[in-house]
């Protein structure tokens, strides 16, 4: 049964009872009245670009002046407006969205963005007759604009006094009479929907009555047709999500959700939201932790959009170590050893076992003080054994075993006795260790005994079957210890194997390398600009790349689709966000990972004894409710008695079920494929299972570029106007957690979902496969 649609957007539509011309009149006049506003907001801002554009001038003009205190307050000068200039700049689609009539307040204070703070309104604002006053009417948009006496034109919408936009409801309305969301497109105001939170009351307006228009903004934001980019929710975010949004950032805020309950959209909010809130603490950067590169490109564009980016990196699981990009899957055995705890114990002993490769030398010869001097192989792995004791980095430790090497060859040389006096025999050593360290037959032997190794160079060492059953004795059974290393002898690197790296990386630990500098303009040097107006030449989004490339630690880590993280991955994103607060996101029943109780250990580790807060999101925003439904009969076999999210409405379209004709399932798929392009106007996902990817992008060759193929575990996160699930059977097979991914796959569509099923599903004789029916 579909939910009632959030409280909020259910209410205060249009009266049946007004004509339809006189509708269209009020609202030709509602919309021409939000036109006048915005016209005066964006004569506003065209001013603060040419208050902003003189400034930087005036700066530079200051700058020649040339005294210390000049210099710096022209700097800080050209900072602000260089920011200023940027953000009033951008291209914002819908630059205003959300206006709110409100009821006097009970204290009559402003804050600091000159609205009244009062969130109830004061006694006697609603008169016995039921009737009231509207006292102020606020503006919400992406940035907030005063006019030139600091009046409030626009609101910022993360600042408090927007709160009520979100957080207001019929239940507990607060002073908000009406809010209504303004749809406009450049300069141009298009339309408006409005909600009533008291529709009890008849509220005046300058001695107007208040109107009320259209049906709500939820339901026309859920009904638009999807593109290959997610949208930001800003203009229709609900109470329970705003919540989230705004929580304060301190430890740990922990969301749980179903399918389509806004996580994804309320963590990037929740991005935007802090960088307002405290732009000096979270100019540390705030991470955020995707599971897919797909998932990546399709929610990259929301924190632009949300005037936000430059501080913030969204990345990739398999992108969180430099340099590597990794987006191959394993076979679910492999990515279950190599994601498990287990592996931190073999990939220690391999970090030192792989110090030994196959053309280690097994003897030292070196000539000092005019003698021939040896090390045997026994003597070499006991000093092998002495410098690796204790758990310090491998890579560190190579003077430490250079040290060794040298006091085992001082004492062959019999000189250590010659001196009694201290001072001559410390002088003597020292020559000793100069002389031998001098000869180039001691230095290769160093290097080819004690090579430097890097992550990439161990992990290789553990593609040999017979080294990691050595390194992983009694860790790994011996079917684990073959699978992981046939994965490894792979061309390229798996998902799973970025975290390892990682972890070997820390294992290894690097020495001191000189930072990578960039290239400086000799002038900007002189002018100190290149510090601060860092953002003048670089795109964004090269900004971006570059701060996530140079940051490892950051402020803020935001943990999307975190119910999938393996412990070996908590470990990689931990070691991210040591200092850092937290945001994670997640929802247990669409977890990929076979063992969820050894990742929430690991996520515990990560996380510390840092407090966390708790939220859930219970409605799903995506799905209509034919959808929802049918997903929650997989719900019920993979999770017995986990609660579905209640759909935010209904489209009356039930999902279709189609059967393979013998043989393969491409002409089947491509004609659904092919029949959903014609229903809907947006995208189409065709979701199988993983071993099928290639061949489904086969099937769907020539379709255009609405519709797209994609393995089960890729669907995570993302959805379409359509989808096709092709043999949920094979789907549910293919892991431990199949069933899970199943209820992935089945929840990706916002309209229409087509279930095509092979022999392996055992249709019923209306098509419908064995999992899904009652
Ligand atoms: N308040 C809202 N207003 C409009 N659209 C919304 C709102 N909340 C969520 N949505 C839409 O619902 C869809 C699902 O949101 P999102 O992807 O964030 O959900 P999710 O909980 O991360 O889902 P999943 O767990 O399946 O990945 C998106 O299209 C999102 O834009």
């Amino acid at each position: 049964m579909a939910a009632q649609a959030q409280q909020d957007s259910a209410v205060g539509s249009v009266q049946d009872a007004v004509p339809d011309s006189v509708q269209d009149s009020v609202r030709d006049r509602e919309i021409s009245g939000e036109q006048a506003h915005l016209d005066r907001v964006y004569r506003r801002l065209e001013e603060k670009i040419h208050e902003a554009e003189f400034l930087m001038h005036d700066a530079a003009r200051r700058g020649q002046v040339g005294t210390p205190g000049a210099l710096a307050e022209r700097d800080a000068q050209v900072f602000r407006a260089g920011v200023h200039l940027n953000r009033l700049n951008n291209e914002f689609e819908d630059f205003l969205f959300g206006r709110i009539d409100l009821l006097p307040g009970k204290d009559g204070k402003k804050g600091p963005d000159g609205a009244y703070t009062a969130v109830e309104p004061a006694e006697g604002a609603v008169r016995p007759d039921r009737t009231a006053d509207i006292a102020e009417t606020l503006h919400i948009g992406r940035i907030g604009v005063l006019d030139a006496e600091y009046a409030p034109l626009v609101i910022d919408w993360r600042a408090p006094a927007a709160a009520p936009f979100y957080r207001s409801t019929p239940v507990d309305p607060g002073r908000v009479v009406r809010r209504r969301v303004i749809r406009s497109k450049g300069r141009r105001v298009l339309g408006v929907e409005d909600d009533l939170m008291r529709p009890e009351i008849t509220a005046y307006l300058d001695g107007e009555e208040l109107p009320v228009i259209g049906d709500g903004a939820l339901m026309a934001a859920l009904g638009q047709a999807r593109t290959h980019s997610m949208r930001d929710i800003v203009a229709s975010i609900q109470a329970e999500q705003d919540l989230v949004i705004r929580a304060p950032a301190a430890s740990v805020t922990y969301v749980e959700g179903g399918p389509g309950t806004g996580k994804t959209a309320v963590a990037l909010h929740r991005a935007a939201y802090l960088l307002y809130q405290d732009r000096r603490r979270y100019a540390g950067g705030i991470l955020i932790v995707s599971p897919t590169p797909l998932l990546v490109a399709y929610t990259e564009g929301v924190l632009p959009s949300l005037g936000e980016e430059g501080q913030v990196a969204i990345r990739a699981m398999g992108a969180l170590v430099d340099g590597v990009e990794a987006t191959l899957y394993d076979s679910p055995a492999a990515a279950r050893a190599k994601g498990s705890a287990r592996m931190l114990k073999v990939l220690r002993k391999a970090a030192r076992g792989a110090l030994e490769g196959n053309d280690s030398p097994a003897r030292l010869r070196v000539v000092a003080f005019g003698r021939r001097l040896e090390l045997e192989a026994e003597e070499l792995a006991e000093i092998r054994r002495t410098a690796l004791g204790g758990t310090a980095p491998v890579n560190l430790l190579r003077p430490r075993a250079r040290k060794l090497l040298l006091d085992a060859l001082w004492a062959r040389s019999g000189a250590a006795g010659r001196h009694t006096d201290p001072e001559l025999a410390a002088e003597l050593r020292s020559s000793f260790d100069e002389d031998v360290s001098s000869e180039d037959a001691f230095t290769a032997f160093l290097d080819a005994w004690w090579p430097e190794l890097t992550p990439r160079a161990v992990l290789a060492a553990m593609a040999d079957e017979k080294r990691l059953g050595r390194w992983a004795r009694r860790v790994l059974n011996p079917g684990e210890v073959r699978k992981v290393a046939r994965s490894l002898r792979r061309e390229g690197l798996s998902v799973h194997d970025v975290a390892l790296l990682d972890e070997l990386q820390a294992i290894l630990g690097a020495p001191a390398r000189p930072r990578r500098k960039r290239e400086i303009d000799p002038l900007d040097q002189l002018t100190g600009l290149e510090e601060l107006m860092p953002q003048r030449e670089e795109s964004r989004r090269e900004r971006a790349e570059r701060l996530a490339q140079e940051r490892t630690e950051y402020a803020h880590v935001i943990v999307d689709e975190a119910q999938d993280l393996t412990p070996m991955q908590w470990r990689m994103v931990g070691r991210r966000g040591r200092h850092a607060t937290w945001t994670i996101v997640g929802d247990p029943a669409q977890s990929s990972w076979s063992d969820p109780d050894e990742a929430a250990a690991a996520r515990d580790e990560a996380l510390g004894s840092r407090p966390r807060r708790r939220f859930r999101l219970t409605v799903n925003y995506r799905n209509p409710a034919e959808i929802a439904d049918l997903a929650a009969k997989v719900l019920a076999l993979a999770m017995p008695g986990s609660e579905s999210p209640s759909a935010v409405r209904s489209t009356g379209v039930e999902p279709r079920f189609a059967v393979v004709g013998d043989g393969s399932p491409a002409d089947t798929v491509r004609a659904e494929a092919q029949q959903l392009l014609e229903r809907v106007d947006g995208t189409v996902g065709v979701v199988v299972a993983m071993n099928r990817r290639e061949e489904a992008r086969r099937w769907l060759a020539g379709l255009g570029d609405r519709v797209v193929a994609l393995g089960s575990l890729e669907a995570k996160g993302l959805e379409y106007d359509a989808t096709v699930v092709v043999s949920p059977a094979e789907i549910a097979d293919e892991s431990p957690a199949g069933l899970r991914v199943l209820y992935v796959a089945l929840t990706r569509a916002t309209q229409q979902l087509t279930v095509v099923s092979g022999d392996r599903d055992e249709p019923d004789a209306d098509g419908v496969p064995d999992l899904l029916r009652d």
